[in-house]
């Protein structure tokens, strides 16, 4: 395991405005006030209708090894204004250096299913300290998140399926690679072909050939004969090199031999043409010569509408193989979360709540100290309630459509609820236990079936209610009031 990420807990994983903006709270003197930051999305990726929280663990090792090393110091001391001058001067430099990750970190799990405006992740503590951290918690989480919902949506189509990711090679650089096929198990891939995402995340490995294979020796049926002999126990040929149909017929031949010896035929891949015709002709070629149990294994620039396509077509296919566009979301390549501030605590103790005002409503911040509420009947979610943690009342609980006040949910004793973030982090302290990637997964096939269903169709998805709970709409509302007066 020695692919040096780079980045391992570095602290310059930052934009440079985290740095200017700690500099300046540092010089005034407020870097130490006491401030909350919610990590949220505003929309789903793909047009979809869910998304799966991923990327805490990541978070949890960045955030462990956090600290801005003698190298780092002296790069930043290097740094110069636009009069040639030191940008930051060295008393910083020295606060930096002696910096060590001391807030409070609250999240919701990963393999949670979440939805716009509610936080993912609410970091307290030293302002300096919670704005340091943005742009590095964004660049984790927004990427998990991503791959591990695409993930999902492949899984959705292809339920029963064997789900097999292989985008190391087109993934956005090793990190990309290795990142993707963790969050891509989560969602609910079986395996993947990266090697070192394997080892590193205990993930199942599999593999079948190349073309190349197929391609050095003088004939198809001779690399396949040579494969199987070398490997008897995990035989799957790639069949299209040259001729499919001809290439299935090989395959049972080199099966046939296979099953003398107390082997099998596994499966056979296929990699170009009409993939529902192909898949289809070569069941039936293998099934009337007896290898009813070889496996059809699919890849070739696959997606979640691909796949569901071909199984409307009756296509015969077992397992997918996934690469380029789930590694790289590519119908959508980034996930929009942001890290807003929406509290300062006040020197009586009491806190002061923010808000970013927009000319659009949903880019409007929500001020608080925010904690969901998940809403269930009977073992199926209702609604997520945002809600202020400093906020009490009595009696049954209203929550509030964030852009539409007339739109009103409440609930009472008839539902049962969880509240989403858990603690992580106290006072930089590590206080949570992290689940192992089965549980993970598990918990992410288990939200999925939790929800009703039509939330997770492709086209114009049902939507679920977010709403803020009453107390903190008509803060809420309060501080646009005053914000738009010029307070
Ligand atoms: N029956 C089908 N219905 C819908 N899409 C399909 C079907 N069969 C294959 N596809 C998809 O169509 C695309 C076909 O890719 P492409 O046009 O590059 O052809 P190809 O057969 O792969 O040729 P090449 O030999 O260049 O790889 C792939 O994304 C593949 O998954
Ligand atoms: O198509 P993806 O979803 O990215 O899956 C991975 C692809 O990588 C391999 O192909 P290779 O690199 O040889 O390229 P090609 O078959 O697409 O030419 C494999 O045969 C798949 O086609
Ligand atoms: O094992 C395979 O078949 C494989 C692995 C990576 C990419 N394409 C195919």
């Amino acid at each position: 395991m020695t692919l040096d990420n780079h980045y391992s807990g570095s602290a310059l994983l930052t934009d440079l405005y985290q740095l200017t903006m700690a500099y300046g709270y540092w010089k005034s003197g407020k870097g130490e006030e006491q401030a909350v930051f919610n990590l949220y999305f505003r929309k789903h990726p793909f047009q979809g209708g869910f998304t799966i929280s991923c990327g805490l663990e990541s978070v949890v090792h960045y955030l462990e090894n956090y600290s801005f090393s003698e190298s780092d110091i002296a790069y930043l001391a290097s740094l110069t204004g636009a009069d040639g001058q030191p940008l930051f001067e060295s008393g910083f430099l020295e606060y930096l250096r002696e910096l060590k990750f001391s807030c409070d970190l609250d999240a919701i799990p990963e393999g949670t299913l979440v939805f716009p405006d509610e936080p993912l992740i609410r970091v307290t503590g030293p302002v300096i300290q919670c704005q340091l951290l943005e742009t590095a918690l964004l660049n984790i989480v927004n990427f998990e998140s991503l791959i591990a919902t695409k993930a999902a949506r492949i899984r959705l189509v292809a339920p029963e399926d064997t789900l097999l990711e292989f985008g190391l090679r087109r993934a956005q650089g090793p990190d990309g690679g290795i990142t993707a096929s963790r969050a891509a198990y989560i969602g609910g891939f079986d395996g993947t072909s990266n090697v070192f995402a394997g080892r590193k995340f205990n993930i199942p490995v599999k593999g079948t050939h190349a073309h190349s294979w197929v391609m050095s020796f003088p004939s198809e049926k001779e690399a396949f004969e040579a494969y199987a002999a070398h490997m008897p126990n995990n035989v799957i040929l790639l069949v299209d090199t040259y001729d499919t149909l001809k290439g299935v017929k090989n395959a049972i031949e080199v099966g046939r031999e296979l099953k003398k010896n107390n082997h099998r035929l596994l499966g056979v891949r296929l990699d170009s043409g009409d993939l529902a015709y192909l898949s289809i002709e070569s069941r039936k070629l293998l099934d009337d010569n007896g290898f009813t149990d070889t496996s059809i294994v699919a890849s070739n620039d696959l997606d979640e509408y691909i796949i569901k396509s071909l199984k409307e077509q009756g296509a015969r296919i077992d397992a997918w193989g996934v690469g380029t566009r789930l590694v790289t979301a590519y119908d959508q390549p980034a996930l929009g979360g942001v890290y807003k501030l929406s509290a300062l605590k006040k020197s009586d103790g009491t806190w002061d709540y923010k808000l970013k005002l927009s000319e659009q409503m949903v880019k409007v911040s929500t001020p608080g100290v925010l904690q969901v509420r998940r809403f269930s009947k009977n073992g199926v979610f209702v609604a997520d309630m945002i809600f202020n943690q400093e906020d009490e009342w009595e009696g049954e609980t209203r929550m509030i459509h964030p852009y539409d006040f007339t739109k009103q949910q409440s609930f009472g004793p008839g539902y049962s609820f969880e509240d989403l973030l858990v603690p992580i982090f106290r006072n930089g302290g590590l206080v949570a236990e992290l689940p192992g990637i089965t549980d993970i997964k598990e918990r992410a096939a288990r939200q999925l079936k939790s929800i009703y269903e039509g939330t997770l169709r492709f086209t114009n998805p049902h939507t679920y209610h977010v709403g803020l709970e009453k107390h903190l709409f008509d803060l809420k509302t309060r501080l646009i009031m005053e914000k738009r007066a010029g307070k």
